[in-house]
């Protein structure tokens, strides 16, 4: 499992998401540009010394990463709010890329045409949406779980 953000812009959930990835042993992709530096003081503290044991990848583009991706054989499954796909009846594969969206403006039309699957966390109707941060949580624990890809030792 892997997880990639879309061109992402709030750095503070960034670097929650990437200490999550660290947390999870799951390898983690961003889709320049970016809305931030990767100096950026705010990212750092979200992320904190989290940010040393994450495999991360920057890629310059979407087409660059798409490329990648396609060549590599991973499926995309994209969240987002635009979908009627319930995430939890989706069934995962170990090798799959979740990718979330910018926080501002989620994805563009090409991207979400890319995507062999969109898939939504259903919340309350009168609702906007959810922090990107805990979308990428809820998403990551489902496909983990599925897949008993999971880390496997307990904190001691
Ligand atoms: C704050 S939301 C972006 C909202 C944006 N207006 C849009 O239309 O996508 C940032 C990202 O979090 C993820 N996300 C947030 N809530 C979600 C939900 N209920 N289902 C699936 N993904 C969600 C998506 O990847 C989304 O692009």
């Amino acid at each position: 499992m892997q997880i990639a953000l879309f061109q992402p812009d709030i750095p503070q959930n960034t670097g929650t998401i990437l200490r999550l990835c660290a947390c999870m042993d799951v390898a983690a992709h961003i889709i320049e540009p970016a809305g931030f530096a990767i100096s950026d003081r705010r990212f750092r503290r979200a992320g904190m010394d989290y940010l040393d044991q994450v495999t991360l990848t920057r890629h310059d583009s979407w087409s660059k990463f798409d490329q990648w991706r396609k060549e590599a054989g991973y499926r995309l499954v994209l969240f987002t709010t635009k979908s009627a796909s319930p995430y939890l009846d989706y069934q995962y594969r170990a090798t799959d890329i979740l990718l979330f969206g910018r926080e501002t403006a989620g994805v563009t039309d090409e991207v979400a045409a890319a995507a062999d699957a969109k898939l939504v966390i259903p919340i309350k109707p009168s609702l906007r949406s959810l922090n990107v941060a805990m979308a990428a949580a809820m998403a990551l624990g489902e496909a983990l779980r599925q897949t008993n890809a999971g880390v496997k030792e307990t904190l001691r």
